[in-house]
């Protein structure tokens, strides 16, 4: 069995001195597509957390892309987190500056030499989003789920091994919802990343078969929701 992406293990998730979830067991293999449902406050945003570091784990065992999370520190967290694509509901842009420079940040706090390779891996990422003319373009004159695809090639930039997608939809309408959830597994295919997407909206469900993880009463069960 090929090494997984994400391997939890009896991991407790918590805020503060809170456990939010208990014993948490959840393999995620490379490439997979997995749901994380749950109602409002069951726990899903506090489990990505954990699982981008942003949050210590609680108790157990947790590796996520072959990186111990129980040994992460200040200087390795950074290295974690290059190898994953993390997108919020809040897309999260500079607003104060254009779509090119927002992606040029990223590149540039990551590694890349200003140049040729930067300025054509900023050209694949837009086009792969279907936005390749909006380089000039600043946030506030795109619509939000132009800005959500935005935010989706940002995370595209360094070729992440899983994308953590927090809710990402939450601000879009259904048309645009479903174009988004497309969008990013049909990439995710073709690159072969896995992706662990979070949401309220049992209604995106619907719109291909994958495994689906849900967050009730503080445990994570793999689960068989009707839909
Ligand atoms: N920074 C924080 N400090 C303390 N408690 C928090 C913090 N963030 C979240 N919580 C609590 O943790 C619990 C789980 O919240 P979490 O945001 O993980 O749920 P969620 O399933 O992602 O909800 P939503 O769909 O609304 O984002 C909630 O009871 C919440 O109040």
């Amino acid at each position: 069995m090929a090494e997984a992406i994400v391997e939890l293990r009896g991991a407790n998730i918590r805020q503060g001195n809170r456990v939010i979830l208990e014993k948490v067991d959840l393999r995620i293999a490379p490439g997979e597509f997995v749901y994380l449902v749950g109602k409002t406050g069951a726990g899903k945003s506090s489990l990505l957390k954990t699982i981008y570091a942003a949050l210590p784990l609680g108790g157990g065992t947790g590796t996520v892309a072959g990186m111990a999370l129980q040994q992460l520190n200040r200087r390795t967290i950074p290295r974690l987190r290059r190898q994953l694509g993390i997108i919020f509901q809040d897309y999260n842009l500079l607003m104060d500056r254009n779509v090119e420079d927002n992606l040029r940040f990223v590149l540039a706090a990551t590694g890349w030499r200003k140049g040729a390779a930067q300025e054509s891996r900023i050209d694949e990422v837009l086009t792969a989003v279907g936005l390749p003319d909006r380089r000039r373009s600043m946030p506030h004159a795109l619509s939000g789920g132009e800005q959500q695809r935005i935010a989706f090639a940002r995370a595209l930039l360094n070729q992440p091994k899983l994308l953590i997608a927090d809710e990402v939809t939450g601000n879009l309408d259904p048309e645009t919802s479903r174009e988004m959830l497309s969008l990013m597994r049909g990439l995710a295919t073709r690159h072969g990343a896995a992706i662990l997407f979070a949401t309220h909206d049992y209604s995106l469900l619907q719109q291909f078969q994958a495994r689906v993880v849900q967050c009730a009463d503080g445990r994570v069960e793999n689960s068989h929701l009707d839909v």
